[in-house]
């Protein structure tokens, strides 16, 4: 016997810089629950705004679309939904089939928003490797360089990743690199996307000898994942990405190459996220995910996350909706 049920989530968020472009005052997305005989499972639907290609309102669609063919013993491939829909189903399929392993990876790269103080607060109490990420491209390249430089001279066991979300002309990018010590630079595990295209992000970390990561290229319709001078890591975003599949595909063919493959988050709420702090347990064990974007919001959801203080909101509270099907 086949039981499913949507829900609509609006939760606050102050998402500040970290969305560049655009500043979130609320997280809206979907959950769903699918149940079989006795077992459950649970999967959350949020399209990212200015990240993902489609809107809530298909993501919707599409989602209601799904359940109902699989309440009618039909089912279509998930694969031929939108990355959203595709990676919520996908999560709320794995975890009715027992496929998803409850132990999860809570050790988030802790994020900088723009307070240097706040960060080298945090970095001075976190045990084992010192692994953090600063967005860079916000404010003037000289800056980032000096301040990038600061804390990798400050914390001698510290590796920081680098976020500027293709926002770098080569030329800002190069000033960037001139403010870091040589000899600190194999402390940048990578930068994501430093420049305004692929193509010179290549030749800025070759002239520059620093390495890069692919986020955005990662959903470019023809990516494949390829070693390549310099790019040591692939950041997958699942909820851009897709199913849980077609994520694990990748982190196999990035491992396969020698890369390292990084979980990260797209604002999911506690319920998402909590999932993908046990999807990077289980098949990224040994890479510290990019999960640190609870604190954004002003709740969790259904599901707490480890060591979290935030308030925990059920069903019936006043940020969830059921929806008919
Ligand atoms: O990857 C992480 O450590 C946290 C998530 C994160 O940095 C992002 C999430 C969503 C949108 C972005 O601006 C940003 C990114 O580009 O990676
Ligand atoms: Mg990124």
């Amino acid at each position: 016997m086949r039981q499913a049920k949507l829900y609509h989530y609006c939760l606050p968020v102050e998402t500040g810089v970290i969305l560049r472009h655009r500043r979130l005052k609320q997280r809206e997305g979907l959950i769903v629950q699918l149940q079989e005989d006795d077992q459950t499972g649970w999967g959350e639907i949020a399209p990212l705004p200015e990240f993902s290609q489609e809107t809530l309102e298909i993501a919707t669609q599409q989602a209601k679309e799904w359940l109902n063919t699989w309440l009618a013993h039909n089912e279509q491939d998930i694969n031929h939904y939108v990355p959203s829909v595709a990676f919520g189903l996908s999560c709320a399929l794995a975890e009715l089939h027992n496929e998803l392993e409850q132990e999860a990876n809570y050790r988030a790269a802790p994020l900088c928003y723009g307070d240097p103080d706040e960060l080298y607060a945090e970095l001075n109490q976190m045990e084992g490797e010192k692994v953090a990420k600063i967005k860079v491209g916000l404010y003037e390249a000289n800056r980032d360089g000096l301040i990038v430089d600061m804390f990798l001279e400050a914390i001698p066991d510290l590796y920081l990743r680098l976020d500027a979300n293709r926002g770098w002309s080569l030329e800002k990018a190069s000033l960037f690199a001139s403010k870091i010590a040589p000899e600190r630079k194999s402390r940048i595990q990578f930068i994501e996307e430093p420049c305004k295209t692929p193509k010179l992000s290549r030749e800025f970390a070759q002239q520059h000898n620093i390495a890069i990561a692919w986020d955005e290229t990662v959903r470019d319709p023809d990516f494949l994942v390829k070693k390549e001078p310099n790019l040591t890591a692939i950041i997958i975003k699942p909820t851009l990405v897709g199913s849980l599949g077609k994520c694990k595909q990748l982190i196999e063919q990035a491992h396969q190459q020698g890369l390292k493959a990084v979980i990260s988050s797209s604002i999911e709420s506690s319920l998402g996220l909590t999932q993908l702090a046990r999807i990077a347990q289980q098949y990224t064990p040994d890479m510290i995910p990019g999960l640190d974007t609870l604190d954004l919001m002003q709740a969790q959801l259904l599901r707490q996350w480890d060591n979290s203080d935030l308030p925990l909101a059920d069903l019936d509270s006043e940020f969830i909706t059921k929806l008919t099907l």
